[in-house]
This record gives structure tokens, sequence and C-alpha cells, in this order.
């Protein structure tokens, strides 16, 4: 029978494919008493055994589909299973405790846990940690007879369907085989979401129901203009989606035609249309699309992608393959956003009843200032190679940034100093995502170089709506006058101090806010770069000069975020 599941359109585009259901199984056991120890050590072994053939298998999966680096995560879990100090435990608490292998095993894999997580000042041996928990999950699994998704063995087309999908996991996905991705959970700024736009890949997510909904292997159209699941759809449905994707195809074959024209618009205004990248293997997509720079370089995912902090050559590596590919055109780096969704499994963060309201992004990089010294270097290094600007992330407070400015010039003195060659026009500006910080914009426009809006978070924080909690997306309201107004003071503090302000925020590729910025003057908008050609398609048909009074009409005279939405609309149907 066909169902629609309804959801939040995250990620453009249609496709079809079998459902694979990434959802953990029920792993709850209960404690026996047994008599027949050597019974259970066999058990025991069998399901070792089956857990390492299975291993391999997923091993060679993944260094053919996702490369070396991502495979020998799975070594690990092998080796921990070749570890007699590890089986060699759970057998001999079997016998001595004459418990079933589950309850061995879970108490044995406990206390490593807790030994390898107590370890703090040892990074390396405290991700272990993880490890051991992933591994004692499968052969759990393979005790109690239940199946374990395996996604690294994918190897056919397939639409996942989860719960949630972290950062980590969506970096994992095998664009060959997964044609998009529906979650019951998450928002339509979560970086799951960012990420699936960047790989073109069709999301919706926030259903709050899919994993209950859909059954393995069933066929599911993945809607992801309109934000919905159709669940074994008829004939007709096919057809009817058939023709969408058609549809979008063709629109999107008519947006690249704009692909090497300047962004101009209906009277003659050029503004800058950047994008948004995690890895410098984004960088193809942005050359792809025509965007005219980077205005956010996210390089987080650096840290995430790596299994121990990346050393300050590395990262010069990548900071200087995404300036020398930019060939002249603008990047801005942000520097480390580390906290909130996204964490890294060598770098414990404390457990916190608000991450995002907590130790994040700047406020560790001040904290921890090796790790910040070092990629400031790595970055200084990298600005002798093309057009660098730098940006920090969740600036609060104006003392904030003058201390990562201050690191910075220490940075920069002492690579001079030594007779490094680094860049002497690298411009220094701060994301405005905290309210506090875009209250005080004009004090801060004395002491910056640039500002880059990050709507997500300022929505986030102005309206106290966390960007990943679906029962809360109806307060994501980027036309909100609340916000709008916050927007403006900081594009005109800006520009009060001759200074330019931009943004990397998922609204900067929204259609109906980009019209409201134009009238507000924004000067750079950065988005994913799959949205560059539809906003240059429609900032041509925009004239500035009507737009002034349309957004001042929107933070003077409109009360709620649909008022906006709808003088935007009637404006641009006229
Ligand atoms: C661009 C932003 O940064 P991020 O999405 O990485 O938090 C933002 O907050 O708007
Ligand atoms: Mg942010």
């Amino acid at each position: 029978m066909v169902k629609t599941i309804k959801g939040i359109a995250a990620s453009d585009g249609i496709a079809t494919a079998e459902a694979y259901l990434l959802v953990q199984p029920d792993l709850s056991f209960d404690k026996k008493s047994i008599s027949d120890a050597d019974a259970e050590i066999s058990r025991l072994q069998d399901a070792i055994s089956t857990s390492d053939d299975e291993l391999t298998k997923i091993r060679d999966t993944a260094k053919e589909s996702l490369g070396e680096e991502e495979a020998q995560v799975f070594d690990a879990h092998k080796m921990i299973l070749a570890d007699p100090e590890f089986t060699g435990a759970v057998e001999q608490q079997i016998k001595d405790q004459s418990v079933n292998a589950e309850q061995a095993l879970n108490d044995v894999s406990n206390n490593f846990i807790s030994i390898f997580e107590g370890m703090t000042d040892n990074a390396y041996m405290q991700e272990r940690a993880a490890d051991v928990r992933d591994v004692t999950k499968r052969v759990m699994a393979h005790l109690l007879g239940v199946a374990l998704p395996n996604p690294a063995l994918i190897d056919h087309e397939v639409i996942i369907v989860a719960h949630d999908l972290t950062p980590s996991d969506t970096a994992q996905l095998n664009k060959k085989y997964v044609k998009g991705f529906v979650t019951d959970i998450g928002g339509r700024t979560a970086h799951s979401a960012i990420m699936a736009r960047s790989l073109e890949l069709p999301a919706v997510v926030g259903t709050d129901t899919i994993t209950k909904d859909a059954k393995e292997g069933q066929t599911i159209i993945l809607d992801g203009l309109n934000g919905a699941a159709i669940l074994d759809p008829s004939d007709e449905d096919i057809k009817h989606y058939q023709k969408l994707a058609k549809d979008f195809a063709d629109q999107k074959a008519e947006w690249e035609k704009l692909k090497n024209e300047a962004t101009v618009t209906a009277d003659g205004k050029h503004f800058d249309i950047a994008a948004n990248i995690g890895t410098p293997d984004d960088l193809q997509g942005v050359i792809d699309n025509g965007a005219e720079g980077i205005g956010l370089y996210r390089t987080e995912f650096l840290y995430m992608q790596s299994e121990e902090l990346p050393s300050e050559d590395d990262q010069f590596e990548a900071y200087k393959k995404v300036v020398e590919g930019m060939n002249g055109k603008p990047v801005v780096v942000r520097t480390m956003d580390i906290g909130g969704d996204k964490h890294l499994p060598y770098l414990p963060l404390p457990d916190e009843m608000n991450p995002f309201l907590g130790y994040r992004a700047i406020r560790i990089s001040l904290d921890r200032q090796e790790i910040f010294r070092t990629q400031l270097r790595a970055l200084l290094r990298a600005s002798a190679f093309g057009k660098l600007r730098i940006m920090f992330p969740m600036i609060g407070t104006v003392q904030e940034f003058r201390d990562a400015k201050k690191v910075f010039e220490e940075e920069k003195a002492k690579l001079v100093e030594k007779g490094v060659k680094v860049s002497d026009e690298i411009q220094l500006g701060m994301m405005m995502e905290v309210p506090a910080a875009a209250i005080l914009a004009d004090q801060f426009a004395k002491e910056v170089d640039f500002f880059s809006i990050g709507t997500n978070d300022l929505i986030q924080y102005t309206m106290a709506a966390d960007r990943g909690n679906e029962h809360v997306s109806y307060l994501y309201q980027p036309y909100n006058p609340s916000i709008l107004r916050l927007v403006k003071h900081v594009i005109e503090s800006a520009h009060k101090e001759g200074k330019w302000a931009g943004m990397c925020g998922e609204a900067a590729g929204d259609n109906i806010m980009v019209p409201l910025l134009l009238g507000m003057g924004l000067d750079e908008y950065s988005m994913s770069a799959t949205s560059v050609l539809r906003v240059r398609s429609l900032m041509k048909k925009l004239s500035t000069a009507d737009l002034k009074e349309l957004a001042e009409r929107a933070v003077t005279e409109s009360v709620t975020n649909e008022d906006n939405k709808k003088l935007v609309e009637s404006y641009i149907n006229k």
C-alpha cells in the first residue's frame, strides 16, 4: 500500500531505490547462570569468528569504495577480537562467574571502556574505547542472533533510512550506491543536511516515524524538493515523480548556462556568490558551479576525518590545495568549529547539558591554544598561495575576537621572523552567529575586516530553538523581523566602518531571503555549491533599487516570518 511520509526538505532532488534500514537493533539480554562453561565459551568463539569474517569483508569493501584510511578503522576492530587479553578475559568471566556469554562480554567490555576513557592524557587510548564499544556490539549481535546493519557492505542502489545520521555517518556514505537518505529527526541546518546538499544527495529529515514506517528492501521515492518519502509507490506515483525529476534536471540545465557569468542584478549591480565547502574534495563542485569564491571552508571536517589531530603539514597541504585551486579568487577559511553536533573521537569533550551552548569553536581554540596555533601556522603558510581570508567561529565578545587576533599576530610574527613567506593581505573576520555579537556589531566593525553572518546558529540562538530538533523546526524563521533586524544592523555596521558583510548560513541561498538581503546591501552570499546557479539566476531578475524599500518594510511593518514570506512572494510574482 502506498504511504506518504512527510518531513523537512533537506536537500534537493528526487531519487527512487530500495530502503536500507540503518537502524540499531535491540541488543538487550538477560543475565543467566550457566552450568556448562565450555558450551558457553564455544558459543562466544563462534560469535567472535563470525564477527571477524564479517569485519574482513567490510574492510575489503570499505577500502574499495571509501579508501584505505576509512577502512583502517575495521583493522582496529579485528585487533581487539584477536587480543587474548580481551577475549581471554571474557572466557575467564564465563568460567569464574558461571554467567552467559552476553553478560560476560558486557562486563569485560564495560571494564575496558572505562579504563580507556579514564586515560585522559592519552587521546589514542581514549579513542580505543569507541572501538571496543563497536566491536562488542558486533559480537553481541551474533550472540543474540540479530542482524547488525553494515553500511560499508552496501553493493546496490539504496535509500538510507535512519533515526539520525551524524556528520561522520554522512561522510562515510558511498555515493555510488547511496541515492539519498531519510531520517526520523534532524533539521534543515543540521550538519548532515548541509553535507547532503554538498554531496548533491536528496535528503528528507525530521519525519519522526520513517524508521517505523519503512521496511528493509521496500521501494522508496525520496522527494527532497518537497520533503516527502513515498513508500511502495504506485505506477502513477512513479510516473509523477519521473516527471518532477525531469523538470528538476531541465531547470538545472537552464541554470548551468550561467556558470561562467558574473552575478549581476537587473539594474547592473554586481554581487559575489561564493560556496561553502567542508573538504578540499568539494573544490570541484565549487568550480563546476561557477562560484566566485569560497565564503566558508568548514575546517573541522579535516579534523573529523582524521584519526588524530591533523599535523601542521597535513593542514597546510589541505589549505594550500584550496587557495591554489581557487586561482586568485577569495577563500574564507573558518578556524575549527568543534563542539555542538561535531565531535572528535580523539578529543573527548566534557558531557554537557547543552552542547550548542557549551564548549565549542573559538571557546575551545582559545582554551587549547596548541591546537589553535598549529592551525593558524598552517593557514599563514598557505596564505602565500592565493587570496586567503580567515574567520573565527562563535565569537560572542569583543575580547574573544581580540584574543584570537592576538594569537594570529603572534604566530604570524614568529613565521616572518623565521623567513617563512606569508601574505600581508590576509583579512581577519568573524562569524556573526551569536546574538550578543550581532547586537554589538557597530563595536565589532571597528576591529574586524569583515563579517560573515551564520544564520544557522544566529537563528538557533535568537529563537532559542535547537537547529537539529524537528519538534521546534517551525522556529527556524529566517524572515522573522527579529532576525532581519539583526542582519540589517550587522550589514549597516560593517558598511559604516568601510568593511564588507557576507552570509554563509543556509539562508544566503534561500529564494525568499535573497531579495531581502539584496535590499539590505549584503555584499557576499555563500551557500552550498549546488545552490550557486539558482541564486545567480534569481539575482539576474531582481533590481536592487526596489528591494531597498521592500527590505525596509520587512523590518518595520511586518510582524511575522509568514508576513515577510508573503511580502517577497507577492513582489516576485507581480
Ligand atoms: C554557517 C554557519 O556555521 P555552521 O553551520 O557550521 O554552524 C552558521 O551557523 O550559519
Ligand atoms: Mg555556526
